[in-house]
């Protein structure tokens, strides 16, 4: 039939039987030759366009997927634009992929949008697996337990509370915007860590800063058009423009002090994490020619900005969701204060070693995150070959992300999933319960937080200090919006609130 096709078209012989050899491999190659792999079920996408019209829907992707999950299962194909991504929507899924099957789904998916965020994936967050990688990784973690953990977060952690109590305490009652406040304590307390350095909350920079760094994550929270139709990347959306002009604000100051601490360097007097790594690149120029050749001064740069893109927004927005859910839900606050006051005498300062003794604080921390995860879809990983997840089969090289908020509001483990309720993180004596994988804000296996052994103290310590000095209510005649702002992400929406001071 083929043949009597091709014989109807006047070519030459050699012409003709070229074509025929040609289309039978095409045809047979597609048939016999390429793999077919048994993918997850999904939704119906068009080519190209892919789900694009159900993701830019009012209703957000996180949701979606939760109810798709009724009809597919745990794990959904879906494709973002011609992308395709496989999403795990159960902590029993992502513990076989990403626990069990850690090598195998270790690998960063390098969306291209990302590349002029991190020097072309110089960074921790967005590099694939890499000797560089590992190195930073591994520097960068000593770095933080250094600087960031102990009586090392304690003395950073009082010396910049103090600012903002002080500024609260200015305030006497008033209803005052949270989230400023946070920003304040946080920023400067990473700032502290990176820089040995602080601001006050009026500082010109400061503010510049903080504005930039809302601004990028808002929008990178939204995703960019250029990652799913490529020709817009040789002309780029006014959008994507305006981002890397704002997050130039941020390379600028981070660079900069980067090469005032290289310029003052001294072994014997290092003060921050950013002296740490200059100090972990010296050590490998004298004891390890091949890393040293490997990592350069940019990739130093790049962990340093980690800091502020991976450690400021989700942490200040953790316990920002965290005093909101507490000024709904005043007896909840009022048992946290009560716990505080038993450990701690009047005037006594919070330490980190009593978080042990505060079990039902640390639940709030916890039932916090479950409810309003600050990262409700992970970061993109990618299968480093040909795997299997249950009986589906997924191709090397495939987009792969957990559902955090999937897994945190799974009717089949937590009862009331949209109910706020701090016990259910405790057993019967009272006593932190043993942790599950439906609560896993922080991801799990290679690629988990880098930040986590110290976000969780770090968190603990800022909320026991805040709820030990005020008392957050609502204004008079006010009501409290819990609805996060429409994004890719899960940002507390702006609300006005009062810190009344507490005398204990
Ligand atoms: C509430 C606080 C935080 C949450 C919920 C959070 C959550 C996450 C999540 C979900 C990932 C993606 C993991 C994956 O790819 O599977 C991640 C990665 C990462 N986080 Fe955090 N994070 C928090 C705080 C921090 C802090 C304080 C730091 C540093 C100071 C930090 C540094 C990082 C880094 C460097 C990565 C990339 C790890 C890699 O790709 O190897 N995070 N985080």
């Amino acid at each position: 039939m083929l043949e009597e096709i091709i014989n109807q078209i006047p070519l030459s012989l050699t012409t003709q039987a070229l074509l025929l050899g040609v289309t039978v491999g095409v045809v047979t190659y597609y048939i016999f030759g390429k793999k077919k792999y048994k993918l997850p079920p999904g939704p119906w996408a068009p080519p190209l366009l892919g789900n694009i019209g159900a993701i830019m829907s009012k209703t957000p992707l996180y949701k979606l997927l939760l109810d798709w999950r009724k009809d597919y299962g745990p794990v959904i194909t879906v494709y973002l634009g011609p992308l395709r991504c496989i999403t795990l929507n159960s902590g029993d899924v992502v513990n076989e992929a990403y626990v069990k099957k850690a090598a195998e789904f270790a690998g960063r998916f390098q969306i291209w949008s990302m590349g002029p965020f991190s020097d072309d994936y110089r960074n921790i967050v967005f590099s694939d697996i890499s000797p560089a990688w590992k190195y930073l990784r591994k520097i960068a973690h000593q770095g933080l337990r250094q600087y960031l953990s102990g009586s090392a977060l304690e003395e950073n952690l009082f010396e910049t509370s103090s600012k903002m109590m002080q500024k609260l305490r200015e305030e006497n009652g008033k209803p005052i915007d949270i989230h400023k406040y946070i920003n304040l304590l946080v920023f400067n307390l990473l700032n502290g860590v990176c820089f040995n350095k602080s601001f006050e909350i009026d500082d010109e920079l400061f503010l510049v800063l903080v504005e930039s760094l809302n601004s990028i994550n808002d929008d990178i929270g939204k995703g960019f058009l250029e990652d799913i139709i490529p020709p817009l990347r040789k002309y780029p959306t006014a959008k994507f423009k305006k981002i890397i002009k704002k997050f130039g604000v941020i390379q600028t100051f981070v660079a900069e002090e980067f090469a005032k601490h290289q310029e003052l360097y001294s072994e014997g007097n290092m003060k921050d994490f950013t002296d740490f790594l200059i100090h972990g690149k010296k050590q490998a120029a004298l004891e390890d020619p091949e890393i040293n050749s490997i990592v350069t001064e940019r990739h130093l740069i790049q962990a340093v900005l980690d800091i502020f893109g991976a450690g400021v927004d989700t942490t200040r927005q953790t316990i920002t969701w965290t005093i909101l859910l507490l000024v709904t839900h005043p007896e909840i606050q009022k048992k946290v204060q009560d716990e505080l006051d038993e450990v701690f005498d009047a005037g006594q300062p919070v330490t980190i070693s009593s978080r042990e003794r505060l079990p039902y604080t640390e639940a709030v921390l916890h039932e916090s995150m479950r409810i309003c995860p600050v990262v409700p879809i992970g970061l993109p990983h990618k299968t480093r070959c040909d795997v299997t997840l249950g009986d589906y089969e997924i191709p090397e090289g495939t987009m792969v992300m957990i559902n955090h908020f999937a897994l945190h509001h799974d009717p089949d483990v937590w009862k009331d999933p949209e109910v706020f309720r701090p016990e259910r993180f405790l057993d019967g004596d009272g006593k932190l319960a043993p942790k599950t994988m439906s609560w896993l804000p922080f991801s799990a296996g290679r690629r988990n937080c880098l930040g986590e052994t110290i976000a969780r103290p770090e968190m603990h310590l800022m909320l026991a200090l805040l709820l030990r000095n005020f008392t957050f209510r609502c204004p008079e005649g006010q009501t409290i919006n819990l609805m996060p702002s429409p994004s890719l992400g899960f940002a507390p929406p702006m609300n006005y609130v009062v810190a009344e001071e507490r005398t204990n």
